[in-house]
């Protein structure tokens, strides 16, 4: 819908479709209807588009591009009557004016916007591109190389920006709507002409900086097609006239929007949505919880994490007291946080004043007790049950009644901490990923008597300190590193069987993983590994050692522990699955020397080896880490199949133009994984991640799509 008024002599158009205006069919065809009402009132002098409530538009409807094909008028047809007025037309942006919504705004021959207001292409984030005329018209206005930036990054573009680049052509700071009429009506009477975009000139940039471009957009954005799509689009706008450049445009967007990489982006667009909407077996949820202030934190443990987790509480403005046991291991913490801040403005990623404002609010401490006024605590050291519950014992003598206690445990069990308390509603997990200021997931991890509003404070923690919060039940390793055992082990296997660690890692950067397994394992510390695999063992009462092979009747593989044993932990030591030549390197070469030692145990264990396909490395790492994912469904420990896609994208670099592993299985059709998954159960009867969840045996047999999983799960819940 678009709401039309006549403001004495100003046609103030409305697009109505809260909350962001998204231009869906209604608000295209009330668009174009309202423009020629506008043309057609002899009264009407001039015209000001602008958004219902808070934004101007977050573009077309992302919902239309599934399937179906978008019913005309299209943005284009819509916004003729905008381009071709001898009125001028002026676009009033309050908050985001996206993709189409930045479209319509170009369509206008003047662009005004507030302080706060944002422009841009996101696009390509939702795997298509600007198909409205972006590509035509941007370079008409901004030139080619900043549109170029623009619109491969889909970065937002703050208000200020927006004008020296000249996509606004003032920023006004009363109401939108009442500044928009005044601006309107002061440039009454000027020729629009030489304002029209259409009618501009595209300068020549050259064909090398395209040449350029590619290459840096390949590496940048490997594997994605959208971002080179939206080079090939630029360049038409400066190869040919308007109309062609247009058709052009319309042509590549068509291709895009109906490729797979498409369907599985703009599912992860929504799956972050839907995975933030959370709820508890209580049935209490994001709807009705409220989150408590967290105007102070404290963090214990200076460690890799903990001096991670610091810089990101930091940086959000949150003051922070950071508490090691010991001076020396405390100051080497503080040299950490302050050298990745340094980083971060050398990459330009802060200015060097919101590095010092950072810095300004971290305190240190020696002493727990200091911990005893601040809102919230995270827990990260060492993973050890005894210590936490030590810790979280003293905490809750220390801190004050409302202060949360979190734990940064990646496998321990939440209540067995909470029991060390007398606060147990107010103690979760928040596990981070390493490195905890770069990766996004932050997996909260509730116990049975975790609080709906200790759960909503951080959930809206993990937005504040710009991580993707997802909530998870309690588990032996919880959602992430539980499918990432079955992962992991299978990839072993696969090289006792035949394959090189290298294949191994091809394989999977070639499908679109940012790292293969053994590269990841190197760079986290194979010893750090081994020494979870030994504590883990002898919890359970066992001994391990590198000739173990089976513990109680399941197939084990300790090759990696063999190369502890031999000093290889990895990046720290200069050699690992890898050879980085010295210690801290980051460069992996293929080491004959792994070669050789896979050749010898394998000879040991008399173990044949034959040649593995990539598609095999594949199908039994990915299909056995699914399975397990569909064991976690049923079991309750996430509640929707869009918490596991989002913990594996922002966890570990699933690439988003595959939507995530569950959302992997159900374009591969349930019943095509469930058949996969029982023939691997049959030629591998010795590893328990084989035996095929019931619950994807049962979906397998309904044949219903990822979206409506969520409801058959709650509608049986014996399965
Ligand atoms: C065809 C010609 C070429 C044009 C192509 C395009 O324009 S492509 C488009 C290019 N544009 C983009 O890619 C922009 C995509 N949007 C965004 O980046 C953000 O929504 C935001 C920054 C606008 C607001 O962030 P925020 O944190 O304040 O709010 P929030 O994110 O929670 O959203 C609120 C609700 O609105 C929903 N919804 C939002 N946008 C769309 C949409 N376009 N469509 C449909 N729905 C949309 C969203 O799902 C959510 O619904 P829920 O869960 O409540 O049922």
């Amino acid at each position: 819908m678009a709401n039309y008024r006549n403001k004495g002599g100003v046609a103030v158009i409305e697009l109505n479709n809260p909350p962001v205006n998204a231009l869906s069919f209604e608000v295209r065809s009330g668009l174009m209807n309202a423009l020629k009402r506008a043309h057609d009132d002899k009264d009407v002098k001039c015209i000001v588009i602008h958004g219902k409530g808070k934004n101007f538009s977050a573009g077309a409807d992302i919902k239309e591009f599934g399937g179906t094909k978008q019913q005309k008028p299209w943005i284009t047809d819509a916004c003729r009557l905008a381009d071709e007025s001898s009125k001028p037309v002026v676009a009033a942006i309050a908050g985001t004016a996206l993709g189409g919504g930045l479209e319509v705004a170009l369509f206008c021959h003047y662009r005004i916007g507030t302080p706060s207001c944002r422009v841009g292409f996101p696009e390509v984030q939702i795997g298509v591109l600007p198909g409205a005329g972006g590509t035509q018209r941007l370079p008409r206005l901004i030139g080619v190389k900043h549109s170029i930036d623009m619109i491969t990054s889909g970065r937002h573009v703050m208000a200020e920006e927006a004008l020296k680049l000249g996509i606004l052509d003032k920023i006004v700071t009363d109401d939108i709507i009442e500044e928009g009429i005044q601006f309107a009506k002061s440039v009454v009477g000027i020729d629009v002409g030489g304002r029209i975009l259409r009618n501009r000139k595209v300068e020549d940039a050259g064909s090398k900086v395209f040449d350029d471009e590619i290459s840096r957009v390949k590496k940048k954005y490997k594997g994605y097609i959208a971002p080179l799509f939206c080079l090939k689009a630029i360049q038409a706008s400066m190869q040919l006239p308007y109309d062609a450049g247009m058709e052009q445009e319309l042509k590549l967007f068509q291709q895009l929007v109906s490729s797979g990489q498409a369907k599985a982006q703009q599912y992860t667009f929504f799956a972050e949505r839907i995975s933030a909407r959370w709820q508890l077996p209580s049935g209490a949820n994001s709807q009705t919880a409220s989150p408590l202030p967290v105007k102070t934190a404290g963090v214990i443990g200076a460690g890799t994490m903990g001096a991670g987790i610091a810089l990101c509480l930091i940086t959000s403005g949150i003051p922070t007291v950071l508490v090691e046991q010991d001076q020396k291991f405390l100051e080497k913490g503080v040299k950490t946080v302050e050298g990745d801040l340094r980083g971060s403005v050398a990459l330009k990623k802060m200015t060097a004043e919101q590095a010092n404002k950072a810095i300004s609010v971290l305190k240190t401490s020696v002493n727990l007790e200091d911990l005893h006024d601040v809102d919230l605590v995270i827990e990260a050291v060492y993973e050890n049950l005894a210590l936490k519950k030590e810790i979280f014992a003293k905490l809750d003598k220390i801190c004050k009644s409302k202060t949360i206690l979190c734990t940064n445990t990646s496998s321990l069990d939440i209540d067995t901490i909470a029991e060390a308390t007398k606060r147990r509603d107010k103690v979760v997990g928040t596990h981070f990923f390493a490195p905890a200021y770069i990766m996004k997931l932050q997996e909260n991890v509730y116990g049975k008597d975790t609080s709906a509003e200790t759960v909503a404070t951080v959930m809206a923690l993990g937005k504040r300190i710009r991580k993707v919060p997802v909530l998870v039940g309690t588990c032996d390793s919880f959602v992430a590193n539980r499918m990432l055992h079955p992962y992991a082990t299978e990839a072993l296997f696969l090289v006792e069987e035949g394959a090189s660690p290298y294949e191994v890692d091809q394989a999977l950067e070639d499908f679109g993983m940012p790292m293969g397994m053994f590269r990841v394992s190197d760079l986290s510390g194979l010893d750090i590994g081994y020494k979870v695999r030994k504590e883990a063992a002898k919890r359970r009462g066992i001994e391990l050692t590198s000739d173990t092979r089976f513990v109680n009747g399941e197939r084990v593989c300790l090759l990696a522990n063999v190369l502890v044993e031999k000093g290889r932990l990895g990046i720290k030591s200069g050699k690992g699955w890898y050879n980085y030549g010295s210690p801290g390197k980051r460069e992996a070469t293929p080491d004959p020397e792994v070669l050789d030692t896979i050749e010898e145990y394998c000879r040991k264990y008399d173990i044949k080896k034959r040649k593995i396909s990539s598609q095999e490395i594949l199908e039994r790492m990915q299909l056995a880490m699914i399975n397990e994912g569909f064991k976690i469904l049923e079991e309750g420990i996430v509640s929707k199949p869009e918490d596991i896609d989002i913990i594996w994208i922002y966890g570990f670099g699933w690439p988003k133009y595959m939507g995530g592993p569950m959302f992997y299985a159900n374009e591969m059709k349930l019943k095509n994984v469930y058949r996969k998954i029982r023939d691997f159960h049959q030629n591998y009867p010795f590893s328990i991640h084989w035996t095929p969840s019931k619950l994807l045996a049962r979906l397998s047999e309904t044949d219903l799509p990822i979206s409506k999983w969520t409801s058959l799960i709650n509608s049986n819940s014996k399965l």
